[in-house]
C-alpha cells in the first residue's frame, strides 16, 4: 500500500517534492483547527509538522493509521510524546538543521537590544531624528550568560567569543571538558545571574527549566541586564519580566517565543526596552530547506524501509542497517509471539540472546521485535515503538545478551522467558540469511517455519499417536500443511509443530486434548 503523508504546517516545498519522488502520496493542508485535523488525520501514515500543529492525545486518538510524526525542527513540545509512544507512533525531529539560524537570531536580538534598533528605527522613520535618545552599550568585554549550552547554545557561544565577549554557562549536563573546548566558563545559575550583562536561554522547556527566570531569579540579576529568549516560552515568567522591565532591573528583553503562541496581546507589548519577534528563530531560507529535506528523507526512510533516524521515542536504525535487520526482526517477532502464545501471561522476565552473525548487529531493534511479538499476544496495538514501555509497565524484566562466538548455527536469536514454572527457551536462525527458522522449542530441537496457523502439541512419545492426530484433524476437516516432530528422549515428551491451512477452533483443540497421551495443545498464529 502506498503510504500517505500529511504536511500540516508551512514547510519548504522540497519536503513534498521528496515524498512524491520517493513514491509517497502527500497532501499539504495547513491552517486547520484541531477538530478539522482530527477529521482527516485517520487517512495518513505520516504527519509532518513544525510548531503550529499540536499533536495532542486527542488528535492521536483519531490517527488510526499514523506510524510516524516528523518534526521539521527541534522542539517537540507540541507533540504528546507519551501518547504517541503508547499508540506505537514514532516521533522524529531534525536536531541540527536550524541550529545555526536560531543561534544567529539570538545574536541579532542581542545587538538589537544593545543598540535599541527597533525603537531607533521606528523613531527615525517617524521623522523624529532622536540621536540623543538612543545611547547604546558595547558588546565587547561584556559577559554573556548562557542558560543551556547544547547545540544552539554552543553556536551562540562561539559567535559571542568572536565578538570578544566573555561567556559563562549554566547547564548541569555540560562537562568541564566540553566547557574548556568551547572556551566558556561553567557556572551555577546564581553566579550566572549575578555576573551576566546579557542572558540568553537555550534549553528545552521541561519541569526543571519552566520558569527558570522567575521573579526570584530576575531579582538576582545584575541591574540593567538584557535578556534574550529564542528557546521556549515558559522559561521566563512573563509577568515578572514585565515588572523587572518597569523597575529598570532589566534594561531590555527580546522574546522570540511566548508562554502562549500565537500571542496577539501581552502586557509586555509597548514596554520600553522590550522587543519581540513571532517565533522566527528558525525562519531562514537555509534552515527551512535543511529541515524540510531532512524530515522528508527521514520519514520516507521509515515508511518505505523501516529506517529510524533522530527518533525521540525509539532507538535509531539507519536505512542501510534496516534491510539487514529486517529478517532478524521478523525472526525475533515470531519467537516472541511463539513464547507469548504458549506461555501467556506467565512470563515475568525475558532474556534475548544473539549469537554468531546476529551479534554484529544493532540489538535494540531485535529486542524491540521480540517484545512486540511477546506483548502482541496480550495487546492489539503493540509494536516496536511501544513494546518496551508496555513491557516496563507490566514489570517485565528485559535482558540483552550478546555472544560473539558462533554456536551450532552461524547466526542465532534465543529468547528465554522466566515463568513461575521455570525458564522456557525458544531459538531460531536464518536460512540463507533471510528465511526465519525455529530450531529449538522449549528444549526440543526442531526445524520449522513459523507461519500462518499452527498447532503446538506436547504428547507422550508413543507409537500410533501421529495417526490418531491426523485422523482427528481430518475429521474436523483441517488440512495439514507441514508437520515437524521432535522429542526429548525416546518414549519421553514429544513435541509436534503442525502447520494447518485454517484456524483451529476451541472445540477442535478440546478434541485434540482428549487424545490419549496429549499433554498440551496450543493453537498458534503468525
Ligand atoms: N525559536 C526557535 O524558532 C527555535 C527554538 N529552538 C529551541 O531551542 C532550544 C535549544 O535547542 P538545542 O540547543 O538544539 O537543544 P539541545 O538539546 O542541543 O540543548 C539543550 C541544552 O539544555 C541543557 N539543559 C537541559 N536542562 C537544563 C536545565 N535544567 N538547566 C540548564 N540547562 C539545561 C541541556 O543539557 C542541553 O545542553 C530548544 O528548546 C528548542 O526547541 C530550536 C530551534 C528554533
Ligand atoms: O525547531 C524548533 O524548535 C522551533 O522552535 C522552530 O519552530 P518553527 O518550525 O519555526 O515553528
Amino acid at each position: 500500500m502506498t503510504p500517505r503523508v500529511l504536511i500540516s504546517d508551512k514547510m519548504d516545498p522540497r519536503a513534498a517534492a521528496i515524498f512524491r519522488e520517493r513514491g509517497i502520496e502527500v497532501d499539504e493542508i495547513t491552517g486547520k483547527t484541531p477538530d478539522e485535523l482530527a477529521e482527516i488525520i485517520g487517512d495518513y501514515h505520516g504527519l509532518a509538522i513544525r510548531s503550529s500543529t499540536k499533536a495532542t492525545a486527542k488528535l492521536l486518538d483519531h490517527a488510526k493509521n499514523l506510524k510516524v510524526i516528523g518534526r521539521a525542527g527541534i522542539g517537540v513540545d507540541n507533540v504528546d510524546i507519551p501518547a504517541a509512544t503508547q499508540r506505537g507512533i514514532v516521533v522524529m525531529n531534525t536536531p541540527f538543521g536550524n541550529s545555526i539560524t536560531t543561534a544567529e537570531h539570538a545574536i541579532a536580538l542581542m545587538f538589537a537590544l544593545a543598540r535599541q534598533l527597533p525603537e531607533a528605527d521606528a523613531s527615525t522613520q517617524a521623522g523624529k531624528w532622536e540621536k540623543n535618545r538612543f545611547m547604546g552599550v558595547e558588546l565587547t568585554a561584556k559577559t554573556l550568560g548562557l542558560i543551556g549550552a547544547g547545540n544552539i547554545g554552543s553556536i551562540v557561544a562561539s559567535r559571542a567569543l568572536g565578538l570578544k565577549m566573555k561567556v559563562v554557562a549554566f547547564d548541569p549536563f555540560l562537562s568541564p571538558e566540553r566547557a574548556l573546548e568551547l572556551g566558556i566558563e561553567k557556572v551555577e545559575l546564581d553566579q550566572l545571574l549575578a555576573r551576566a550583562d546579557f542572558i540568553t536561554l537555550h534549553t528545552p522547556l521541561t519541569d526543571q527549566t519552566r520558569g527558570i527566570l522567575s521573579s526570584e531569579a530576575l531579582a538576582k540579576t545584575k541591574k540593567g541586564v538584557r535578556i534574550i529568549n529564542c528557546a521556549r516560552g515558559g522559561l521566563i515568567d512573563e509577568a515578572a519580566l514585565k515588572d523587572a522591565l518597569d523597575s529598570g532591573q532589566v534594561a531590555g528583553a527580546a522574546l522570540d517565543v511566548f508562554e502562549t503562541e500565537p500571542v496577539t496581546d501581552s502586557p509586555l507589548f509597548g514596554t520600553p526596552g522590550f522587543i519581540s519577534t513571532p517565533h522566527l528563530g528558525a525562519s531562514t531560507t537555509e534552515a527551512q530547506v535543511n529541515v524540510a529535506i531532512q524530515v522528508a528523507e527521514q520519514m520516507s526512510d521509515f515508511l518505505l524501509l523501516g529506517g529510524v533516524t533522530n527518533a525521540i521515542n525509539m532507538p535509531s536504525l539507519s536505512a542501510e542497517e534496516a534491510p539487514r535487520l529486517k529478517p532478524y526482526m521478523a525472526l525475533a517477532e515470531k519467537l516472541g509471539r511463539l513464547a507469548g502464545q504458549v506461555l501467556g501471561d506467565q512470563v515475568r522476565a525475558v532474556s534475548i540472546e544473539v549469537e554468531g552473525a546476529a551479534a554484529a548487529l544493532n540489538q535494540k531493534p531485535i529486542t524491540g521485535a521480540v517484545l512486540a511479538g511477546l506483548m502482541g499476544t496480550y495487546s492489539q496495538t503493540v509494536n516496536m515503538v511501544n513494546a518496551p514501555i508496555l513491557a516496563k509497565e507490566r514489570g517485565l524484566d528485559v535482558k540483552e545478551v550478546r555472544h560473539e562466538r558462533e554456536g551450532d548455527y552461524h547466526t542465532l536469536v534465543r529468547v528465554t522467558a522466566s515463568t513461575p514454572g521455570g525458564e522456557r527457551c525458544v531459538a531460531g536462525t536464518l536460512f540463507g540469511n533471510s528465511a526465519p527458522r525455529l530450531v529449538d522449542i522449549f528444549g526440543v530441537a526442531v526445524e520449522a517455519d513459523l507461519a500462518g496457523h499452527m498447532l503446538y502439541i506436547v504428547n507422550n512419545d508413543a507409537p500410533g499417536f501421529i495417526g490418531k492426530l491426523g485422523t482427528a484433524l481430518g475429521q474436523a476437516w483441517i488440512n495439514i500443511a507441514t508437520f515437524n516432530l521432535g522429542r526429548r528422549a525416546a518414549g519421553g515428551e514429544a513435541v509436534a509443530l503442525v502447520a494447518v491451512d485454517d484456524p483451529v477452533t476451541p472445540d477442535v483443540v478440546a478434541k485434540l486434548c482428549a487424545l490419549e497421551g496429549v499433554r498440551e495443545v496450543v493453537p498458534l498464529s503468525f
